[in-house]
């Protein structure tokens, strides 16, 4: 076909203003979009808010443009929009009572659709696909699930507080290898014993990898999607990122493969019942009994998202409680006064003992709002329908962060948000922010936890309760044990946080002095009931 009968023979004054018309109507559509979304930072025509955005530390800058803006505001990343919610009341107003219509994900080609071939529930739009995989996470999340696994979340803080007397100033490291073998006891009922072990080796690879790919700006398939559909040798970084996807698929399905001939191995021997209970086994057994529609290599995704979203997020949420009670030096005290009256020296803080030790269930809680380790809210949501809230319109596709940092740190909920204060988090000062906004506490809460570090709505993050136990018992018995202080004259600076979606302190360090020869004694003895309690979940090697 000749190539005058596809393209019109227009005079060039014709084409001119062609070229001159289509920007303008774009230009135009964005500026009355623009006036009918909530305000923001003045974009730029076609790049928005580029040359504004922060490189570093974002969620700081949005709180300030909150407090400019508004609780509810807009920035533009080119021509695309993202709202920002800095206010817990507005944030549950739309992720939770509009859920229908704020629970996907904004559309994220390199990580959710090249790496992870739209495997990963993290970054899957909402739809059938994921609630496939969400449906599968809560079955294995059940409260009683999350109590079968009570007892390795005990016998692992043991395990940590007897290394910390061996090794003190690895702590940060120690505490990762507690949260890795958590997550791999509950996902594969094989504990980590070494943060060198092969499959932990390979999860941080992994997780680098992913985050790599999420960096804005660096690819140019965002903001062209299309171009994921260039052929491979043509396109040598979408042939790299897919070999890395498959990486993480076979490994993914080498752990698959363990828990399936353990399971093999236990039958044949009639010892099924002796098998540690996994979120793996649980699982495949019931694909033993029922029909789930996944491929094998999707299926291996649902354990292994367990340790991508539960491993780092809990160690870093212990890091910045090592922070905050050696720059908050009462609440160890007072931490100290709770375990010493209700427990005493004979044994370390257990699960049945939480109802007794408030002030330890609320200095976690105060953890989480204090330095809330999914800083802008974890992955972002996205909008699939329009919408209309407090007269501001927006569109179907808008991305929404909530600004986690600004939400905790917002003084009409938290008077005096930077100072660390568990005993905002107790019952009683709950209850009574219920009944109305006072000086002293603030405004309650809309979530009935006090604070929303897990995300919202149909998001919500599945594993919140199984990081809650796991926070209470590490730091219940690690404040028994231990005197966790600043190292004299020396000064620490809250604010040095890493960078990224998921953040945590920048290398510190701190004296971790066991409280006693008594203590002491306590932990080794402990630790050699927990050692033979982990016996059956083997460890992953080196
Ligand atoms: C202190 C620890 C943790 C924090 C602060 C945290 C926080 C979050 C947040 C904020 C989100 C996004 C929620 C939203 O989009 O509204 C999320 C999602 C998620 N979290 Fe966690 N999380 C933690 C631990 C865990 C653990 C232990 C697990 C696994 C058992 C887990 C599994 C997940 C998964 C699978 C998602 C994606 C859910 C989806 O997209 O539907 N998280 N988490």
């Amino acid at each position: 076909m000749a190539l005058a009968s596809i393209i019109p023979l227009w005079s060039p004054y014709t084409w001119l203003s062609l070229i001159v018309a289509a920007p303008l109507l774009i230009f135009i559509h964005d500026v009355i979009l623009q006036y009918r979304m909530p305000p923001g930072p003045r974009p730029l025509p076609f790049v928005g808010n580029k040359f504004v955005l922060p490189k570093s530390q974002p969620w700081v800058k949005f709180q300030e443009w909150s407090k400019i803006y508004g609780p509810i505001f807009t920035i533009w990343i080119g021509r695309r929009p993202t709202v920002v919610i800095s206010d817990p009341v507005v944030a549950v107003e739309l992720m939770e009572k509009r859920s229908n219509k704020y629970s996907s994900r904004p559309r994220m080609v390199a990580m959710g659709e090249l790496y992870w071939d739209n495997a990963s529930i993290l970054v899957q739009p909402y739809g059938k696909e994921w609630s496939i995989r969400r449906k599968l996470l809560h079955y294995a999340l059940t409260p009683r699930a999350l109590r079968l696994y009570k007892p390795v979340q005990e016998a692992e803080a043991s395990r940590l507080c007897f290394q910390l007397l061996h090794d003190p100033a690895n702590w940060e490291k120690l505490l990762e290898r507690f949260t890795s073998s958590v997550v791999f006891s509950v996902a594969y009922g094989h504990r980590i014993d070494s943060l060198n072990a092969e499959v932990i080796r390979q999860r941080f690879e992994f997780m680098q990898y992913s985050a790599s790919l999420n960096v804005p700006g660096r690819y140019a398939v965002e903001s062209f999607p299309f171009l994921k559909h260039m052929p491979d040798f043509l396109a040598p970084w979408k042939r790299d990122i897919k070999e890395h996807g498959k990486l993480e698929a076979n490994a993914n399905l080498a752990l698959l493969d363990v828990v399936s001939q353990d399971m093999a191995r236990a039958k044949a021997t009639s010892q099924l019942e002796s098998l540690p209970d996994s979120l793996c086994k649980l699982l495949l057994e019931l694909r033993e009994t029922q029909h789930i529609p996944l491929s094998d290599r999707d299926f291996a995704f649902v354990p292994a998202s367990l340790f991508g979203a539960g491993s780092d997020t809990t160690a870093s949420t212990l890091c910045s409680a090592f922070l905050a009670l050696i720059t908050h030096p009462e609440t160890l005290e007072a931490a100290h006064e709770e375990v010493d009256r209700v427990i005493g020296a004979d044994r370390t803080p257990a699960f049945e003992d939480e109802q007794n030790l408030p002030y330890i269930r609320a200095l976690a809680k105060e953890v989480l709002r204090w330095r809330p380790v999914a800083v802008l809210g974890g992955t972002p949501h996205a909008s699939t329908e329009d919408d209309k809230y407090q007269g501001y319109f927006i569109p179907a596709g808008t991305t929404i962060l909530g600004n986690s940092w600004a939400i905790n740190l917002n003084d009409e909920y938290y008077p005096n948000p930077q100072h660390f204060h568990p005993p905002r988090f107790l019952d009683s000062t709950l209850a009574e922010k219920t009944k109305g906004p006072t000086l002293e506490h603030g405004r309650a809460h809309p979530a009935k936890s006090g604070h929303s570090s897990f995300g919202w709505g149909r998001r919500i993050c599945p594993g919140a309760d199984l990081a809650a136990n796991s926070l209470y018992v590490a730091l219940a018995k690690l404040v028994w044990a231990y005197d966790i202080l600043p190292i004299p004259n020396r000064r620490y600076d809250v604010f040095a946080y890493t960078e990224g979606f998921n953040i945590r302190p920048r290398k510190f360090e701190c004296i971790i002095r066991v409280r006693s020869e008594a203590h002491r004694r306590v932990l080794e003895r402990e630790n050699a009931e927990a050692e033979k309690y982990m016996d059956k979940f083997t460890p992953f090697v080196e």
